[in-house]
């Protein structure tokens, strides 16, 4: 079978100017190293690997927020441009859930304000429409209508998750890209975090990106897998394979540590 992914990247280096070095001559940190990669609809790839390694840096480059030094970002396999109009379009098909919900919202702003926001910001959508698809969101993630009209610091760190994942939904995307998103969180409430993601997945035939420092829980969630080490993809394949039969002496290092607790 063969679709068109929503995103992919070909060959894709990102090198930071380092906060170390001198005022002229910075320091330079290779975060992403020829990775490729693609993700369609109704799938979740999920990319595991230690603090450091480049992950968030890549999930920075799949929603347009961070211009790569050399190689290609394609989106419905076509080539992305990071001018505005190349970034609104990608950011309407590809949106991301932080690991931290209490610095990701705004906290001043209503949760209704926070749900509204990404109609304003795209300019779609009646009143009447952007208010429908609001509860529609609510219902989607699971809260009460009462969520509406509170502070995210008046609700738990599950259900500003959740409010998290309803403002990533609202202008129905093709993907999401989940960052760390249930690190931050209680025990207690990673697994519904989880649970709700892998839902959504199904129900709306979501595409989903996956990524953690933590192999047991991309298991769980994810149909393929890639293995990062220092910027570089060194394994890829069904999750189930990868799992089972590691053939990165990395990725069997990652398997050897203390099984997770989701
Ligand atoms: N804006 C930046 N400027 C300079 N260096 C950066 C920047 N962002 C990330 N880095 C560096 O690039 C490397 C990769 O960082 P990145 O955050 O992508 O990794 P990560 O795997 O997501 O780690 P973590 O899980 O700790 O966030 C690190 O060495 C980091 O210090």
């Amino acid at each position: 079978m063969s679709r068109t992914a929503v995103i992919e990247l070909d060959d894709v280096h990102v090198v930071h100017k380092a906060r170390t070095g001198t005022l002229f001559r910075r320091d330079r940190v290779h975060a992403v190293n020829g990775v490729s990669l693609s993700v369609g609809k109704g799938e979740t790839l999920g990319l595991v690997g230690e603090s450091g390694c480049g992950k968030s840096t890549l999930a920075r480059v799949m929603v347009g927020l961070q211009p790569v030094t050399s190689g290609r970002v394609l989106h419905q396999g076509v080539e992305t441009k990071l001018n505005a109009a190349g970034r609104r379009r990608l950011g309407r098909s590809v949106s991301v859930v932080f690991q931290d919900p209490a610095t990701a919202l705004n906290p001043r702003m209503l949760v209704r304000d926070t749900l509204l926001d990404p109609f304003a910001v795209h300019g779609i959508g009646t009143r009447d429409e952007r208010e429908a698809r609001v509860e529609e969101l609510l219902d989607l993630v699971g809260l009460p209508r009462s969520a509406l009209d509170v502070l995210p610091r008046q609700i738990s760190g599950g259900q500003r998750q959740r409010v998290a994942i309803a403002r990533a939904l609202t202008l129905n995307p093709d993907v999401i890209i989940a960052d760390e998103p249930t690190s931050a969180l209680d025990v207690s409430v990673r697994a519904q975090v989880l649970n709700l993601l892998m839902d959504l997945k199904e129900q709306l035939g979501l595409g989903l990106v996956f990524i953690s420092h933590d192999i047991n829980t991309v298991r769980f969630i994810s149909d393929r897998m890639a293995v990062m080490l220092a910027g570089k993809i060194v394994e890829t394949g069904p999750a189930e394979k990868v799992f089972t039969a590691p053939q990165h002496d990395y990725t069997r290092t990652l398997l050897s540590a203390v099984p997770s607790l989701l």
